[in-house]
Formats: C-alpha cells, structure tokens, sequence
C-alpha cells in the first residue's frame, strides 16, 4: 500500500468507528461477537453482549434520566418510586418555593420521573426529591429509618463537586504550565551561517554609523550656514565638506579592518558557495512551523512523524523533524508558540526556505492575536519571496470553529489569496481528525524558493 493509501484507510476506519460508538457498538462487537449479540428490545438499533446491563440503562435514558447524569440503577429506581408513587401532591406554587423560580406547569405533583427530567435541572430534582421525603415522613409513608435518596444524591452532588474541582484544578495546572520560561537548544551551526551572522550585523552596524554621520551633518550644516548666512559665505562650504569627509573618514577608519574582512568574506561566499547552496537538499527544504501556543503544531509533527495523535506538553525548546511528503525530505522546526518563543521566529525563518503558520480555528478569542502575528510575517519585507502555509486547525470543533471564507476575511488575507500566484495558502484542517493538511503539505513543497532570502 502507499502512503495515501494507508492515509485515506486509517482515516476511513476512524469515521467508521465513530459511527459505531454512536449506537454503543464496537468493531470487536461486529467482527468476534456476533452471535452473542441480541438486539436491545427497546431501541432496535442498539445490539448488546448477553448479560450486559445495557436494557436498564436503555429504559433509564427512555424515562428521562440523561445519559450524563446517569446513576446507579437502584438510586434511580428510588427516586422514581418516590415521585411515582408517595401520592404527595404540590401546588405549582409550591413547587416555586422549592425550586426558587416561578413554575408554569398547571397541574400538581406526583411528577412523572420525565417529568421532572424534562422540566427540572438535577439540582432541581434533588431540591424537590428532599420535598417530598420531608412530607412522606411527615406523613408517615416511609419510616424515618429508611436509607433516603437524598443522602444518595448528597453522595452524587459531593462526587461531583469532587471531579468539578478537580477539573479546575487541572485546568489552573496547565494555565500555569502554559508560560514556562523558555530555554533554547544551543543550535549546530556551520562556518557560513557564522559568516552570515557576523556579515548581517556589522552592516547594520556599519549602515547605523552612516545614518547618524549623515544626520549630524545636516543638523550641523544647517546651524552653520545660519551663523555664517552673510559673512563667510564661499568658504563655509569647502569647510564644510572638509568635516564631512573628515568624520567619515574617522568612522571608516576605525572599522576599515573589520571591513575589508566582511567583504572578502562575503565575495567569498558569493563566487565559491553558490553551488553548495542551490545544491543542498536539506537547506531548500527547511519548514519553520509557527503560530500561537495551544495551536496544534507538535501535534502535527507527531501525525507526520509518528502517524498517530499525541498528547505533548507546551513546547519548551525548538525540535526538528524530519519527514517525507512524497519523494521529498522535509525538516520541520517547531518553535513553541507562546510569547518568549515568538521572539525566536524571525530568528528560525531566515535559516528556513518555507513557511508554516498554524492557528486554532475553534478559539474565537485568540483569532486576533493569531491575525497579528501572521500579518507579522505577511508584511515582512524579507520574507515576502517565502511560501507560507496556513493551516486552520481543530475544524473538528465544529461548534465554535470558524469556516474557510470567514477565516480569509477576518485574517484579512484575502489580497495575498487573490494575487496572481500566490505565495500563501490556507487550508481547514483537523490533526485529531488526521484531515486537510496533507494538500496543503505537497502544495507547500511544490512551490519554488528563493534560497537567498
Ligand atoms: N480538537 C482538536 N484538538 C487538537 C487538534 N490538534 C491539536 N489539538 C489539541 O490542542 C492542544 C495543544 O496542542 P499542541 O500540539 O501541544 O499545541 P502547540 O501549538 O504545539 O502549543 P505550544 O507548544 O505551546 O506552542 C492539545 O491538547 C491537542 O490535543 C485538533 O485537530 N482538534
Ligand atoms: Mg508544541
């Protein structure tokens, strides 16, 4: 088999084990259980093991007890005999006094347990099942022994306020994990991106030098030819291109060493490297993967890497991954996504000859923020030659994830997708789903780079 075809079979086998989950089967049930299996007299559509509770469960969820809320079958069988059976009758007002909120039900008590499901919440329930035990012990319809349903659904309420703050906590723990300090990897690097990186900075140096040399110059010029408007009006300006080329000369000086180094250098690099570099594989297939923290991106290496959804910490350090799409090696960078390793991006994508940027689709609040930062990089003059790939990931939230056309306006990237070739692209995809990327992928290795970026 190949690639996209072990691709399009595993993707295939999910959705149908999906739908299976649906209707409480499994592919076990299908495949090695058949004949043990009978069919659920209530729902036809459901098949069971012989022996399994699932009948209770089925009739349960019919009389209105919802699936989440599910709980034990003898609590739930209580609490239907209570409310089915005490003969205790509450006034709708009454009933408001319970529940604290005005109730528009016109007949009274005994509710049916669907009833009460359909119009109270479980707290409700609980409220009004605690009602009806105080006033069937008034009564002397249950002896004031009896193990009540409300000390069960105190237990409920408590495991669940347990798992309620367990949740917040584990929730609080990964916020703080969130931002943790940001150490980075000492990187390997070669005599030419040494050579680059002292070239790069003593320009600008140099560059810097030649502004403010020109700047005081014209500053100084003008307060000159103020003083001097009537007096001295020939000679001032061959002083003043004596100074001129004076100070230069000085600036020059002290830096014509280290100069005339950087410039062989570089006519070095130039005339002898040219084909080392056009010629290098891994250089032209360099992919930095960037975009906000929580966005999916060390999830998207693990699919490409390992073929299979994992579940990574915040990226902490900068890892490299190397993967094939197609007949193509890619290295994939994975720079961490929250604020101290977006200081690093710029940093990345000068070693980098293509572009991923990848942005949580369902998160509606951090649309904005993803906006910027891609818009960073869409309006960095130095990158304007670098293939970028949008990937909109986590589609599979469909309840807050944004679609394609929403996503190209509120990104406000519509001009660079509409331009004759494009240079970006952006793709809806789900990694938990393990869809919409791979397009995106060979598009990205396809298009031509400029290596000299
Ligand atoms: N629902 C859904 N969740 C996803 C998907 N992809 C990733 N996630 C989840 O998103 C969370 C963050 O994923 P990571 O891959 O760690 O995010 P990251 O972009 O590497 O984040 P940093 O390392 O902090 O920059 C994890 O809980 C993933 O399981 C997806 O397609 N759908
Ligand atoms: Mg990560």
């Amino acid at each position: 088999m190949t690639d996209d075809e072990i691709i399009f079979y595993k993707r295939e086998k999910l959705k149908f084990n999906e739908l299976l989950s649906k209707f409480d089967w499994t592919e076990d049930c299908l495949l090695k259980e058949q004949k043990t299996l009978i069919q659920c007299p209530i729902d036809r559509g459901h098949r069971f093991p012989i022996g399994s509770k699932h009948v209770q469960h089925c009739q349960l969820v019919k009389e209105g007890f919802s699936k989440e809320y599910l709980k034990e079958l003898a609590e739930c069988e209580q609490e239907k005999q209570l409310l089915n059976q005490s003969g205790i009758l509450f006034t709708p007002s009454q009933l408001s006094d319970i529940v604290h909120r005005p109730i528009t039900i016109t007949n009274n008590l005994p509710l049916s347990i669907e009833q009460a499901t359909i119009l109270f919440s479980p707290g409700e329930r609980s409220l009004i099942a605690q009602a009806v035990h105080n006033e069937a012990l008034r009564l002397g319809i249950v002896p004031s022994t009896s193990h009540s349903i409300i000390d069960n659904q105190l237990v409920q309420s408590q495991k669940s306020n347990i798992s309620q703050q367990l949740n917040k906590l584990a929730e609080l723990r990964d916020q703080k994990r969130r931002p943790t300090k940001y150490v980075t990897r000492p990187t390997k690097k070669n005599f030419y991106d040494i050579a680059r990186e002292m070239i790069n900075t003593e320009m600008k140096f140099i560059e810097q030098v030649n502004h403010q040399i020109d700047s005081d110059q014209t500053k100084h010029d003008k307060d000159h030819s103020k003083e001097h408007k009537h007096k001295h009006k020939h000679r001032s300006s061959s002083k003043k291109t004596r100074r001129s080329s004076h100070t230069k000369e000085k600036y020059y000086y002290s830096n014509s060493n280290m100069w005339s180094v950087i410039t062989w250098i570089r006519d070095f690099i130039a005339e002898y490297t040219w084909f080392w570099w056009s010629s290098n594989d891994s250089k032209s297939n360099t992919v930095l993967l960037v975009g906000l923290d929580d966005a999916g991106k060390t999830t998207l290496t693990g699919r490409l890497t390992q073929n299979r959804l994992i579940q990574a910490p915040p990226t902490s350090q900068p890892s490299k991954h190397e993967i094939k799409i197609g007949s193509t090696l890619l290295a994939i960078t994975d720079v961490g996504g929250h604020k101290q390793a977006r200081r690093l991006w710029r940093d990345y994508m000068f070693s980098s000859t293509r572009l991923i940027f990848m942005i949580d689709a369902s998160n509606r609040q951090r649309l904005p923020e993803a906006r910027s930062e891609l818009l960073n990089i869409l309006d960095d003059d130095d990158l304007k030659f670098v293939p970028l790939l949008i990937l909109a990931n986590k589609i599979d939230i469909i309840d807050t994830a944004y679609s394609e056309n929403e996503l190209r306006y509120l990104l406000q990237i519509e001009k660079y997708l509409n331009e004759e070739n494009p240079r970006i692209k952006l793709c809806m995809c789900s990694i938990k789903r393990n869809e919409g990327f791979t397009d995106g992928l060979r598009w990205l290795v396809k298009q031509p780079i400029k290596l000299d970026n």
